[in-house]
């Protein structure tokens, strides 16, 4: 593609699940330039479902979608196993791509995607970490970058979802799940996780809750706590401690209601509700690079770092231990970005 805005980018989406199917609805409802052309999901009949509503057409696998002519850029949705694979295929394809977090499921992976775009020269590649675009933490960063904290010495994180699926492990809650905070923490600070812990305090059946300490490089500390059963509701919390201040993130909107001798305000069910806006000005952010040729946002080397310090977590986890983190150099072509 060339520097050139295109008239209308033409998408191709890949995993038609409660996230495809999301992209798809906020690209066809809310994202100016961009269209939905063809949806590929190993299941066909949610395929056709998805690219019906899209006005698309069902493409007979990913291959197909994203060596077709009628796709300018790929929206990768499918389960997280698939990400490195098919980022690899759109860096071959030359094709800009918006991948789901995590980029991989192991760092050695997530590098390779790395090394592939670096050898290809220019970036395509974008994770999907949506909270870099949500209203209340770009606000949170820019109170950070104003100084008005002085400096930052502590982060606190909740991460709580109503539940998970009965195939959810241990480790898959550190990779798909904490790696949210993984990312977020080091773009907030602007710094790199060095070290990590992770308990649980349930030792029989599956590791949940989660509560991991992050050593930074600047000699700050996080902590996340994350529970993938808390039953009540999807429910994210920040609060950044300064030696002159805390700031964070504010409840969402919403109503309070006071009935039968109780107040109460309601909590969002999920995180499609609860990052909707964040979904929305990701898409539309990638997609107006993409349409004037390049790529925004959280880089594959951000991906790679997130990963990596998940698998240190992971380790953690099964170890009891502290595991220290340590990434390779960083390849110049992600210089300057964050
Ligand atoms: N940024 C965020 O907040 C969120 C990100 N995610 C990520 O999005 C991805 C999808 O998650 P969900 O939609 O929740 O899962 P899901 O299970 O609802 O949907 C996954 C879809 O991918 C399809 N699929 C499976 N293998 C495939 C393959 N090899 N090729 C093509 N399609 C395939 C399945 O048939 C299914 O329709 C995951 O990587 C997940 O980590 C999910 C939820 C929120
Ligand atoms: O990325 C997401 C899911 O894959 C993950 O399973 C959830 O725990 C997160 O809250 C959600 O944002």
């Amino acid at each position: 593609m060339g520097d050139a805005v295109t008239a209308t980018l033409r998408l191709g989406v890949i995993g038609a699940g409660a996230m495809g199917t999301d992209h798809v609805r906020t690209i066809t409802t809310a994202v100016p330039g961009a269209t939905v052309t063809q949806v590929h999901d190993r299941d066909a009949v949610r395929a056709n479902q998805v690219a019906q509503r899209a006005g698309g057409e069902v493409a007979a696998s990913a291959e197909e979608l994203i060596g077709s002519d009628e796709v300018d850029a790929v929206v990768v949705a499918a389960p997280d196993a698939t990400h490195a694979g098919l980022v690899l295929a759109c860096i071959d394809a030359e094709k800009p791509v918006l991948c789901e977090k995590p980029l991989a499921v192991t760092a050695q992976d997530a590098l390779r995607v790395v090394e592939a775009e670096v050898a290809y020269g220019r970036r395509l590649v974008q994770v999907g970490f949506m909270r870099r675009y949500d209203p209340g933490y770009v606000r949170l960063k820019e109170t950070l970058a104003a100084g008005d904290l002085g400096d930052v010495r502590v982060v606190h994180n909740v991460h709580r979802n109503a539940s998970s699926a009965t195939s959810a492990t241990g480790p898959g809650i550190i990779t798909g799940s904490m790696v949210h905070e993984l990312d977020t923490v080091a773009w907030l600070l602007d710094d790199q996780v060095v070290g990590i812990r992770v308990e649980s305090p349930v030792k029989d059946g599956l590791p949940d809750p989660q509560l991991a300490t992050l050593e930074m490089a600047g000699g700050a500390l996080a902590t996340v706590e994350v529970f993938v059963n808390a039953r009540y509701g999807y429910d994210v919390r920040c609060e950044v401690v300064g030696t002159a201040g805390t700031a964070a993130l504010a409840r969402t909107p919403s109503v309070s209601t006071r009935t039968a001798g109780v107040e109460g305000v309601e909590v969002a069910s999920d995180f499609v509700i609860y990052f909707a806006d964040a979904y929305r000005h990701e898409l539309a952010a990638w997609t107006r690079a993409a349409r004037a040729g390049g790529v925004d946002g959280p880089t594959a080397w951000d991906g790679y770092l997130a990963n990596l310090v998940a698998e240190a977590g992971v380790a953690s986890l099964a170890s009891g231990t502290r595991q220290a983190v340590a990434a390779a150099p960083r390849p110049t072509l992600y210089d300057g970005i964050r």
